[in-house]
């Protein structure tokens, strides 16, 4: 077996299956396997219910893996984990805080107070997320982006080393969603992070990951890992590269395309 040392998060064969509520087994997850290195940037894409959110909970420990095994720095993953952070596709903030407080929240709810120490760097991510103005707003004064900028600073508020992000911009408009890929970007350069970014979108994947996990529709496996290969830093003009279009075609004939029966 090839170890790789440098490997944050690795998954070795696993295989997911649950109960659904009529009692049928569903099998979200078949034998996967691959390993993204310390401040990787990768996308998955793949077709709707081939087991991406279900990976990513399994690397949070919110689920528990039917077979196989998931190490994080080595060690197997068996609960949730202090250096991980997660940013859903809606942010569910609290109407009733401002934006400050909704950053330092989970650290108010886990411990039950919030240090000066953690309000100053709730403070800081205000500002790498362009939203100092704000802290005292509510959430309903903001725009959806903004909304989601929130959420992308509550999660970075425990200074996570890896960042596990679910659709995180589907949600939003197609230009806020230009914008908030290129601010993504900013942050994870300014603080370099392993990310595990899903998606539906083939530009986003294209324009953010280093490398990007195609998988195969359910039971979800690892179809293809693509080299994005594209340079850093990434803008505008990416998107017409010659390079950026012939892999968006490659990727969409094999999200796209079935899998030759055996
Ligand atoms: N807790 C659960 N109990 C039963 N079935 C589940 C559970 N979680 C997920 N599934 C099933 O596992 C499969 C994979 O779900 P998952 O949400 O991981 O897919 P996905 O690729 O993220 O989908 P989408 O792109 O539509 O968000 C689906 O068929 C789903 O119904």
């Amino acid at each position: 077996m090839m170890l790789t040392p440098d490997a944050t998060i690795r998954f070795q064969d696993v295989e997911q299956v649950f109960m659904s509520s009529d009692g049928t087994a569903v099998q979200a997850l078949a034998n996967v396997n691959f390993s993204i290195a310390r401040h990787e940037f990768v996308a998955v894409i793949g077709p709707s219910g081939c087991g991406k959110s279900t990976l990513l909970r399994i690397i949070a420990g919110l689920v528990r893996p039917t077979r196989g095994s998931v190490q994080i720095y080595g060690l197997p993953v068996t609960e949730p984990r202090e250096e991980i952070g997660i940013v859903f596709q809606r942010p569910t903030l609290l109407p009733w805080l401002n934006i400050l407080d909704n950053v330092t929240f989970p650290m108010r709810h886990k411990y039950g107070r919030v240090t000066a120490q953690e309000t100053e760097r709730a403070r800081e991510l205000l500002a790498l997320t362009r939203l100092e103005e704000f802290a005292a707003k509510r959430p309903d004064e903001l725009s959806g982006g903004m909304q989601q900028r929130v959420g992308i600073a509550r999660a970075l508020l425990h200074d996570p080393d890896i960042l596990l992000m679910d659709e995180p911009f589907s949600a939003l408009d197609a230009l806020t969603r230009d914008e908030m890929s290129f601010e993504l970007l900013r942050i994870w350069t300014e603080k370099p992070k392993t990310v595990l970014f899903i998606t539906h979108s083939i530009p986003e994947a294209l324009l953010l990951a280093d490398r990007i996990l195609v998988m195969s529709a359910r039971p979800g496996a690892v179809r293809e890992i693509i080299d994005v290969g594209l340079p850093r830093p990434r803008t505008l003009d990416t998107l017409s590269e010659k390079r950026f279009n012939e892999l968006a075609n490659h990727i969409r004939s094999q999200v796209f395309s079935r899998p030759v029966a055996a």
